[in-house]
Parts: C-alpha cells; structure tokens; sequence
C-alpha cells in the first residue's frame, strides 16, 4: 500500500504525539461538561479511538454515518445522514470530532444540524484541515494538522474505502484514481 502513496505527510509517531497534547487540551476545556462526543464515521473511527483513550474525563460517545465523497476524490457536494445519533442531544455540549476539513460542506452541514436539535453548545475537533480545499466558511476549533490541497489517505482517510488503515498520512498517487476512472 505504501507504494500507492506519492509522499508521507505525518508519521504514526508524529500522529500520537500530536493526538495526545490535543486530547489534553479538550480535556481540560470540557472537565465539568459531560461532553456527547461525536465520531463522523466512517473516516474519523481511527481518530475518536485515539482521542477519547487519553482524554481521561467523563463523556459520552455518539455514533454518525455521513457521506459526500463516495468512490471519488472530489466532494458530491450533497451531504447525507447514513445513520443519526442514538439519543438526542438537547442542552448537552457536542464535540464533533472528524477525520478532515476540506470543502467544509460536510462540517457546516452536520454543525447545523445538531445546533438544530438545541445542543448547548457544538464544537469541532478536527484531525486534519486542508483550508485551502474550502468552499464555505467554517474552522475546527480544534485541528490537529494543517494539509496542502492534494488528496490525503490514511489515519482513517479512504479513497473508495481503501487506505484507512495506514496508521500513517500521505499523499495518494494521482495514478491511483486517474487509472480507476476508465
Ligand atoms: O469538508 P468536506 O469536503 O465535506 O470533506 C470532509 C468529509 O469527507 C470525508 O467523508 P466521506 O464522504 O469520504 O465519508 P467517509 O468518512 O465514510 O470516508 C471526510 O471523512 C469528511 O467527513
Ligand atoms: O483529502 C482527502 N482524503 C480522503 N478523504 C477526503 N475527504 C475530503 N478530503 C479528503
Ligand atoms: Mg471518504
């Protein structure tokens, strides 16, 4: 599989390390809060195992299923629910917690959405952000790794559901998927 990628952005050393200093910030912000944690499956499932595990405070975990990539490199540009969360989240304090910020359609859909189920408050935790994929306005309040605009496998990231279990980052050959279009 590494023979896929045109480059290693971050190592699983790099990863953990970063993971665990921010864990320890939202831990401290959230200590008192009995947050509702939400994993944006598929793509964050590596991601919210990490960051949960050294979060050391009282939370909640909750569950999404949302897609807009399918078997494509670029977004569809339609976000939809593939599964919703098991319990409502009215006055409660939401950390969504996603693999990546690219165009933000994803983010911005899903934000309002949940402040629509009147959350207390919802925020993002965000493992990569690639600021300059985006087409709506919308920053992670917590973001792990800043990433160039190129297509990015690994850590949970997938091209058609492939790669997302390289415990490492990097940028995915164009051959891969150029190949895959004829
Ligand atoms: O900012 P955006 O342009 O909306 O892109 C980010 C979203 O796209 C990917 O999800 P995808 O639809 O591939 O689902 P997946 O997590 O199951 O891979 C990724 O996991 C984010 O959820
Ligand atoms: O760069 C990316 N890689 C994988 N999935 C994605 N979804 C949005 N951007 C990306
Ligand atoms: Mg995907």
């Amino acid at each position: 599989m590494r023979e896929d990628l045109q480059e290693l952005l971050f190592s699983e050393e790099q990863i953990q390390t970063r993971v665990k200093q921010m864990a320890k910030q939202v831990a401290r912000d959230y200590q008192e809060k009995n947050p509702v944690v939400v994993c944006v499956l598929k793509g964050a499932v590596l991601f919210m195992a990490d960051l949960i595990r050294y979060m050391e405070i009282p939370l909640e975990t909750d569950f999404i299923a949302i897609s807009s990539y399918g078997a494509s490199t670029k977004s569809s540009g339609v976000v939809r629910i593939l599964k919703d969360l098991d319990r409502p989240i009215e006055d409660r304090d939401v950390l969504i917690v996603e693999d990546i910020v690219d165009s933000g359609l994803t983010l911005s859909y899903l934000r309002d959405s949940l402040l629509r189920r009147n959350a207390r408050s919802v925020k993002i935790a965000a493992a990569f952000d690639k600021p300059d994929g985006r087409t709506v306005d919308i920053t992670p309040d917590y973001s792990g790794f800043t990433v160039p605009n190129r297509f990015i496998v690994g850590y949970g990231l997938d091209y058609a559901e492939r790669y997302r279990n390289l415990p490492y980052v990097g940028v995915l050959k164009p051959s891969v998927y150029e190949k895959e279009k004829c």
